[in-house]
């Protein structure tokens, strides 16, 4: 590798370049889906800035407002520029929120045909520590020319066009899908573009790292027991799987999908339907992880294909290397076998 070639490369593929490369290849496209992700990287940097920022600019606590949860200033903040900038795009039509609890509906004026689910700032918990949060994004395209409505977004998962997220970490970096391959983008701060710094990502087929709040360990079901049982007590010579679990999905999730491994957070006793919510946290990490060749899992299906009911909604979910999460299908269908 050339580092000083690198330095100074000169071709720089940054990420409109390349999806308006992607873009291209559909016949239909007509820059409309380059516009909407121009506004949510923008979006991106502005939370990045801000995240930098936090301690300096004040912008560390309470917001002292809630959406059922206590609200940090961040995510006040971070929800505000996403929704004005999806919505000032003029390409979107239907806004679902982590922050808000209803869905946004855009003026018939300013509307276009995306529907955006998003978490503008996962990882609540660590924003004050500076350790890595990100957004979470997901977007489907209405197919009809009727009036939108809640039926467009409360669709499975596979149905979704593209999906990625932002982290902001050492480094800011967005990854991305829109169907064909994962990519990664790393923001250069003295051009302020994403660059393409992770070409084509594919998970690992099998990990070393399983990631799961263990604290929740004894509210836990059989098969996740056994599993969690097992990645510390191999019954074999084989290297006991080491845990990571920083607490931030985002965060996670990027170590799984570039180490491998698998991420859970599984139903229990407390919480039957699991934390993380379908439309904003589950479905488009389970659609990165099924196109860099890994796959999701509830506990009871593959992910991609739950049907939400409420925009809100919470599921299990198993994601990661392909042969770790098929271990646990096996472990849920013997469960089931049982009953
Ligand atoms: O603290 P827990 O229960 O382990 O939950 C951590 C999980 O909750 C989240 O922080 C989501 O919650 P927020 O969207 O409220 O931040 C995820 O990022 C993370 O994976």
């Amino acid at each position: 590798m050339d580092h000083a070639a690198d330095a100074h490369r000169t071709d720089l593929m940054t990420i409109t370049r390349y999806v308006l490369n992607e873009q291209s290849k559909h016949a239909e496209s007509r820059g409309d889906f380059t516009i909407l992700l121009n506004h949510i990287v923008l979006g991106c940097k502005f939370v990045c800035s801000s995240v930098n920022k936090a301690g300096l600019a004040k912008l560390i606590g309470l917001a002292g407002e809630t959406n059922g949860e206590e609200q940090k200033k961040l995510d006040v903040l971070s929800n505000e520029v996403f929704v004005k900038a999806l919505v000032s795009s003029g390409r979107t039509c239907i806004l679902v929120s982590e922050e808000d609890e209803e869905a946004t509906f855009v003026d018939p004026a300013k509307r276009g045909r995306y529907c955006v689910c998003f978490d503008p700032l996962d990882g609540s918990s660590n924003i004050d520590c500076g350790v890595s949060i990100g957004t979470i994004f997901g977007i489907y395209m209405i197919k009809h020319d009727g009036e939108p409505t809640l039926a467009d977004v409360l669709q499975p998962g596979k149905n979704m066009l593209a999906a990625g997220y932002c982290m902001y970490g050492s480094s800011c970096t967005l990854v991305l899908s829109t169907g064909s391959g994962v990519n990664g983008f790393t923001l250069d701060p003295s051009l302020g573009e994403f660059i393409l710094t992770h070409p084509n990502i594919k998970i690992p087929k099998k990990g070393k790292i399983y990631s799961v709040n263990e604290g929740n360990a004894k509210n836990w079901d059989e098969p996740t027991a056994k599993f969690v049982e097992k990645c510390k007590f191999l019954n074999d010579s084989s290297p006991p799987r080491s845990l990571r679990y920083i607490g931030s999905m985002v965060a996670d999730v990027h170590r799984t999908l570039l180490y491998g491994g698998i991420f859970l957070y599984p139903a229990d006793k407390k919480s039957p339907n699991g934390k993380l919510r379908v439309l904003y946290e589950v479905f488009p990490m389970s659609f990165l992880m099924e196109q860099a060749g890994g796959q999701a899992f509830t506990g009871k299906q593959r992910a991609l294909d739950l049907v939400p009911k409420t925009i809100h909604e919470r599921s299990p979910i198993f994601l990661g290397s392909y042969d770790d999460v098929e271990e646990i299908k096996v472990l849920y269908a013997a469960q089931e076998n049982k009953e």
